[in-house]
């Protein structure tokens, strides 16, 4: 620990930055040098402790285990230590130590802390003080380089803007242990199902627009359309800070949007940094802020920490009853449901070491979603071409800007959370099954009849039955060369057929031959239609034009692939928001299993998003 002391006349010394559900974190105004460029992460204590708030303060036996391999951390005399040492051998070197300081623990007395609840209470957001307060039992702060500002400053008068993103998780999981009918879990981010249970329970008044998935994905359009969405919803994930101060988003981590007053603020203090027009500074920093998210990688290499949950919660709290050595809860309540509870008797059958290792891996995943990233810009002095710093030319204003990139909170998930992270998952999942299903109904409910005639029952089809007519009918296809047909021009994988000329009664014995090969269903809605004076005739795409040898076979699969997108309209209304995270084809299909059209869903999803992993 670092031999500094504070005491109660060194606090008027550290203002309010800002807090989240856990520390407040002061910076500093004074002059001793062992602060300046730093700030003070004091912890805090729940006024109402819920369940998983109650941690205890040494590490639990099971906690240990967990992380003894890692870092010596049964030795850690107390959790505090034991967090410590989390950040500098767990996280840090997961996630690149030039970009983590897990910072040193400084000793504070209790009339410090005293004071800096009390000079700090009227800036801090009323739900957070309701929440918490300053912990005074606490002994020790951790003094962390301050993310948002360089630490030599070029001139006296240098001005940094930063970022803060608090990008969530960005992947979709795909674990076998997630139950069927949670299967939105694997279409929707934890982020945007978060999101409509946060608005059903007005923690947030409006969704927000960002998706994880575009900051992560690795494309530079992308992550400038998550960074615009993040402005326009910034809720907890987005702040700007100019040389510390906050310009833009809510300080605390704003339950409701709060941002509007906000955005002349942010146009006016970059004019510090940036040397465009007035109307333009704000998309230009934008523009700047998704380039160093694309430059820099750290989100790939974020994204790789946090896969290490694989098993999904459905999956790793089985392993947490395991190692925590008691009857699995979530296996109880599954109880008669052998077919759901078989699936995961198999995770309680393996070693400990191997569920030690679910657990843990699940644990520094939970931090890696949770964590935040700060990236700092400050202009680049032309005759400074050496500077320690990485650049950005900005194109269209043709300015160069130093930036960094840091990751905060890093902090150690207790095991004992495991139980409340199984229950949030499943409470989030039924609120957004329930505001699906009735958004659903809503929907569909009126329409009209003719739709629901031309839904066909695919499981009814004869699917065997006709691959065996497309064999048989192999030596057909001689009259391929006898017609000549030729493709659509400048397309080779379309052919628009040819109008042939055909007769009554020739259309009356088809459709008197077919009659029997044809869906019972097809034939109570439509019959060949006699009057008819024309068919067209198309190539036999299920086979080749020209066989090679008599006994040639052609094996050939027909996919229809439906619509492959997610719109994204302007026009969609807000209560509609449902069109924009799943597919046309996974809402029909959802209707079409209310109504007994198909017997189950289908597994298949159009929409094939590129960092998923098949
Ligand atoms: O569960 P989540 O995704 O809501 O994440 C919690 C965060 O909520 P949010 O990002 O607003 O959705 C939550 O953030 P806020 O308090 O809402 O700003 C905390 O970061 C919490 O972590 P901890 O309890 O302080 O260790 C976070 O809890 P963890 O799940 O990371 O343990
Ligand atoms: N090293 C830092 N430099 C600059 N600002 C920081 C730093 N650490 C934290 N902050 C600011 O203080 C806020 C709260 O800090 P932090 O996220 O560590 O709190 P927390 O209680 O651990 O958060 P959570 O709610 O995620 O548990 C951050 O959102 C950020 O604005």
């Amino acid at each position: 620990m670092m031999e500094l002391n504070l005491n109660a006349k060194h606090a008027g010394d550290w203002i309010y930055r800002g807090e989240g559900a856990a520390n407040i974190i002061l910076s500093y105004s004074g002059s001793t040098s062992d602060f300046v460029g730093k700030v003070l992460r004091v912890q805090k204590v729940k006024r109402n402790g819920t369940n998983y708030e109650e941690v205890p303060s040494d590490l639990s036996m099971h906690e240990g285990l967990l992380w003894n391999e890692d870092c010596d951390l049964l030795s850690a005399p107390t959790r505090e230590i034991a967090e410590h040492l989390y950040v500098q051998h767990v996280m840090s070197p997961r996630l690149g130590s030039n970009h983590v300081d897990a910072g040193v623990r400084v000793l504070v007395s209790r009339d410090f802390l005293e004071a800096v609840a009390k000079n700090v209470f009227s800036q801090r957001p009323s739900w957070r003080v309701t929440d918490a307060d300053v912990n005074t039992q606490c002994d020790y702060a951790l003094l962390i380089s301050d993310h948002s500002v360089f630490p030599q400053a070029l001139r006296d008068e240098e001005f940094s803007i930063s970022v803060e993103i608090k990008p969530k998780c960005g992947f979709l999981p795909c674990s076998n242990y997630i139950l069927e009918e949670h299967t939105m879990k694997r279409c929707m981010t934890r982020f945007k199902l978060h999101q409509t249970f946060k608005l059903k329970h007005k923690k947030v008044s409006q969704l927000s627009r960002y998706d994880p998935l575009d900051m992560f994905s690795g494309s530079k359009e992308r992550i400038l359309k998550s960074i615009k969405d993040l402005f326009s919803t910034p809720q907890n994930n987005f702040r700007v800070f100019l040389n510390g101060s906050l310009v833009f988003g809510c300080l605390g981590g704003g339950k409701y949007r709060t941002n509007v007053r906000y955005d002349r603020a942010l146009e006016d203090a970059l004019k510090f940094v940036i040397q465009a027009d007035d109307g333009m500074r704000t998309t230009c920093f934008l523009e700047l802020v998704s380039e160093a998210v694309f430059r820099s990688g750290l989100l790939d290499r974020l994204l790789q920490v946090q896969k290490l949950d694989v098993f999904d919660i459905e999956g790793a709290v089985h392993a947490y009853y395991d190692v925590v050595s008691q009857p699995c809860v979530v296996c109880r309540d599954l109880g008669e449901d052998k077919q759901q509870s078989d699936r995961y008797t198999s995770l309680h059958t393996i070693p400990l070491d191997e569920s030690l290792k679910i657990v843990k891996e699940y644990l520094i995943a939970a931090t890696a979603k949770d964590l935040s990233l700060m990236i700092s810009f400050r202009t680049r002095e032309k005759e400074d071409p050496k500077s320690a710093y990485n650049v950005i030319l900005h194109e269209s204003i043709g300015q160069s800007f130093d930036y960094k990139v840091s990751f905060i909170d890093l902090d150690m998930k207790p095991l004992g959370k495991m139980m409340h992270y199984y229950e949030l998952d499943q409470k989030i999942v039924r609120c957004c099954m329930k505001m699906m299903k009735n958004e659903i109904s809503a929907n569909f409910e009126e329409k009209s009849s003719y739709q629901d005639k031309s839904i066909v029952e695919e499981d009814d089809y004869p699917t065997r039955e006709l691959a065996g007519l497309i064999l048989q009918n192999l030596s057909c296809q001689t009259i391929c060369e006898k017609t000549g047909w030729k493709s659509v021009e400048g397309s080779n994988h379309v052919d628009a057929g040819v109008r042939v000329l055909v007769s009554r009664d020739f259309l009356e014995a088809v459709a008197k031959n077919v009659f029997s090969k044809r869906p019972s269903r097809r034939v109570s809605d439509s019959d060949v239609n006699t009057h008819c004076d024309y068919a067209l005739l198309i190539s036999d795409h299920s086979v080749f034009p020209q066989g090679l040898c008599d006994e040639e076979f052609s094996i050939s699969v027909e996919i229809k692939p439906k619509c492959g997108y997610l719109p994204c309209s302007n026009y969609i209304l807000e209560e509609h928001t449902i069109n924009r995270y799943m597919t046309r084809f996974k809402l029909h299909k959802t209707f079409k299993l209310k109504h007994k059209k198909v017997s189950q869903l289908s597994r298949y999803d159009p929409f094939l998003d590129p960092r998923k992993e098949y």
